[in-house]
């Protein structure tokens, strides 16, 4: 019944104080007070409604975008909110767009590689949206090598200009979100030739499209690259194609904070790392990170309501069946997703300091930790956007047959999420850049440069290093080991933040003995994963194991009683979970009977084409091969 609470009984059980884990959650008691306020700002105006993308077209699908786009950006000016409200409100409309990459990388990008002149004049016209911008920097024919990349910027010192062009088909943009139809300007990122030599990939911002009409700008041709994996899902992002013929730019529309071009034609290279250009790639990683909490909480909240509601045999003397969430196969398969959730989560909030730490230390010319910065965004973005597109599936997979139902959130929320473990980098790519970072650590141990921060563990393989020195094969033979050794050492990492954050002051009755409780089943659960290795190299014992699988058994039946509050947790409203399986009264086949008589297919009991196809057949009127 409507109003009732079907899972009361479960959040009875709870062992903690539920709302101090959404403070815990959230970040803050003001981080908190945000999201709350925002997600039901959102879920509460109509204007935001979601539940209808998979019947849209993609026209229709891709206008109701630019509409909600056009809308969330109203209601922030009318209601005046700020940066940080605004951003929890572009996240609980829920909607990859093209404001993503606007917000989330063109002005990144003028911030962290344009000059202070370049920033003063472009981030107000960005910050009020009176240009919409776009990160132009993958290509038919390179994504992952971004030294490849073929777009040429050739300075003209007679006009004081550059000239953007696309010297083959390969050569042409492509990926680039919000491109296709929206963007009016794009940072490309080109070949940077002077005087006919070659000064490697930077950024130029190019105006795409005329600020009156919208319409291409000469020698601009510019669309959208096509349906993509499933229906609504990213479909609402004008992923697009870009060529240059000869397009000429103002040489002060060059990024320049790394590298320069004078009027004379002279190339000066800062003195800061050529690698800053990929700057904007490291901020985005890190903030992926964090998306993969999000991601994977709302997968891990829908299925784990779902498991509490659902009954699968069992039943005794006519009495209730079975909630599937007792079945020890489904705590094996659900708690450490439930885990991973939270480790990712606080893992984010580490990295975020991170990120900021090193941002602080360039401002002062001092890059000591930019390629420990590297190797962790780019091996925690791989490692957690890997862990989540999987447990996303495994989510779907938990709730049984309907868990592929639309109204499920589920098979929407997986499509819109598992690029990520492609864009901003390529999982198996960043892995090899962390492999690379751990092997250049490894080259100079035994010298001065002492391992510290997140490879301070790694003095103690020195004297393996010493008996083997010399004993080298090609990065390429070994990089499948290295790739193992590079995910290895980003779980180090999640499980010692995780441990780390244990040993703040956390408020709240009984949640530190919660978040103790998951943290252990993180470490366990991957101890038990890849217990081959641990016992192949010694590292444990038989018995070790054998314990460790008996204390996960025991760890999961301490989590069960507080599963359903664990995931109330995450303070998700129903509009942002947009899952009947989900919805926060567990009233669930109620919601789903009546979605189903929604469905277009159901307007009419006799569907379209039964006279023309199925009524000749059932009929006989078809002539049929003798059977
Ligand atoms: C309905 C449900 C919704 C819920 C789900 C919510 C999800 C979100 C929804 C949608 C939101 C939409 C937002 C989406 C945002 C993402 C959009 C995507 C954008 C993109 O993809 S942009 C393009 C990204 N492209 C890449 O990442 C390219 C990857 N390749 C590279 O980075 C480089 O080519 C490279 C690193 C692999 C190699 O570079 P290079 O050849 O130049 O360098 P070397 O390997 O030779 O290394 C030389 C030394 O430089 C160091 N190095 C390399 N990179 C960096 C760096 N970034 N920073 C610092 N140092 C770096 C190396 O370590 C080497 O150092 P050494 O000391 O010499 O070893
Ligand atoms: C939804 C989506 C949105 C995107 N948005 C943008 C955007 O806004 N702006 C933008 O510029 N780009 C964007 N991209 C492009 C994205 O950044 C690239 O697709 C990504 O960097 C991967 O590069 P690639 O496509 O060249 O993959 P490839 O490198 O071609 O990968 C193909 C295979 O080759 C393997 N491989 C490649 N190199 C090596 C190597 N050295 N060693 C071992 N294996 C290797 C990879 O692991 C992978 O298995 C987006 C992509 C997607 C899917």
């Amino acid at each position: 019944m409507e109003g009732v609470d079907h899972l009361a009984h479960e959040r009875n059980k709870s062992e903690f104080d539920v709302d101090a884990m959404k403070i815990v959650w959230a970040g803050s008691p003001h981080a908190f007070d945000v999201s709350d306020r925002i997600s039901k700002l959102v879920a509460s105006d109509p204007g935001f409604r979601k539940d209808n993308r998979s019947t849209l077209s993609r026209k229709e699908l891709f206008k109701n975008t630019l509409r909600k786009a056009a809308y969330a950006w109203k209601t922030i000016v009318d209601l005046r909110l700020s940066e940080e409200e605004a951003a929890k409100l572009r996240f609980y409309v829920d909607e990859p767009a093209f404001t993503d990459l606007h917000w989330g990388m063109f002005i990144p990008a003028i911030k962290g590689q344009g000059t202070e002149e370049q920033q003063q004049k472009w981030l107000p016209l960005a910050y009020k949206m009176q240009i919409i911008g776009c990160y132009a920097q993958t290509e038919l024919g390179h994504g992952s090598n971004v030294q490849g990349l073929e777009t040429t910027a050739t300075f003209d010192p007679q006009t004081d200009e550059f000239i953007i062009h696309s010297p083959t088909l390969t050569s042409s943009k492509w990926w680039p979100g919000g491109l296709g139809k929206v963007a009016t300007h794009a940072i490309a990122y080109a070949r940077l030739i002077v005087g006919g030599r070659e000064h490697g990939v930077n950024g130029f911002i190019v105006q795409l499209r005329s600020l009156e009409d919208h319409s291409p700008l000469l020698g601009i041709t510019v669309g959208d690259i096509g349906m993509k994996f499933g229906n609504g899902a990213y479909n609402t992002m004008d992923n697009g194609v870009l060529r240059f013929d000869h397009v000429r730019i103002p040489r002060n529309q060059m990024l320049m904070r790394v590298s320069q071009v004078t009027c004379e034609g002279k190339y000066k290279q800062s003195d800061v790392p050529r690698q800053l250009v990929y700057g904007t790639m490291v901020y985005v990683r890190q903030t992926i990170v964090a998306d993969a909490s999000c991601a994977l909480s709302r997968a891990v909240c829908i299925a784990t309501r779902y498991s509490a509601v659902r009954r699968q045999f069992g039943s005794q003397n006519g009495g209730p069946e079975t909630q599937v969430i007792d079945y020890k196969t489904q705590q094996s398969r659900l708690f450490p997703l439930l885990a991973s959730a939270y480790a990712f989560r606080f893992i984010g909030e580490w990295l975020k300091w991170l990120y900021a730490d090193v941002t602080q230390r360039l401002q002062a010319n001092d890059f000591s930790t930019l390629p420990e910065a590297h190797a962790c965004t780019a091996g925690l973005k791989s490692l957690t956007t890997t862990a989540t597109a999987d447990g996303i599936e495994e989510c779907r997979k938990l709730c049984g047959g309907h868990g592929y139902l639309c109204s499920s959130g589920l098979p929407e929320l997986f499509a819109v999420y598992v690029p990520a473990c492609t864009y901003e980098g390529d999982n198996t790519v960043l892995l090899l850049q962390v492999a690379r970072f751990l092997m250049k650590t490894v080259s100079q141990l035994g010298s001065s440069k002492k391992p510290v921060g997140t490879i301070a563990y790694m003095t103690r393989v020195e004297h393996l290093m010493q008996c083997r020195c010399g004993v080298q094969r090609g990065f390429a033979e070994l990089s499948v080991d290295l790739v193992e050794a590079a995910v290895a050492h980003c779980q180090l990492i999640v499980v010692s933040k995780f441990i780390e954050k244990l040993q703040q002051e956390i408020p709240g009755k009984g949640v530190k003995q919660q978040l103790e409780v998951l943290c252990n089943i993180y470490a366990l659960f991957l101890l038990h994963k890849h217990q081959g290795d641990f016992l192949s190299t010694g590292c444990i014992t038989p018995k070790h194991a054998a314990l460790a699988n008996d204390e996960l058994r025991s760890l999961y039946s301490q989590v069960r009683p507080n599963a359903i509050a664990l995931v109330d947790a995450f303070n998700y409203t129903d509009h942002y979970l947009g899952s009947i399986l989900g919805c926060y009264d567990g009233n669930v086949y109620p919601k789903l009977y009546e979605a189903a008589w929604k469905d277009p297919l159901n307007e009419s009991v006799v569907p379209d084409g039964y006279h023309q196809y199925i009524r000749p057949l059932l009929k006989q009127e078809i002539r049929t091969a003798r059977l």
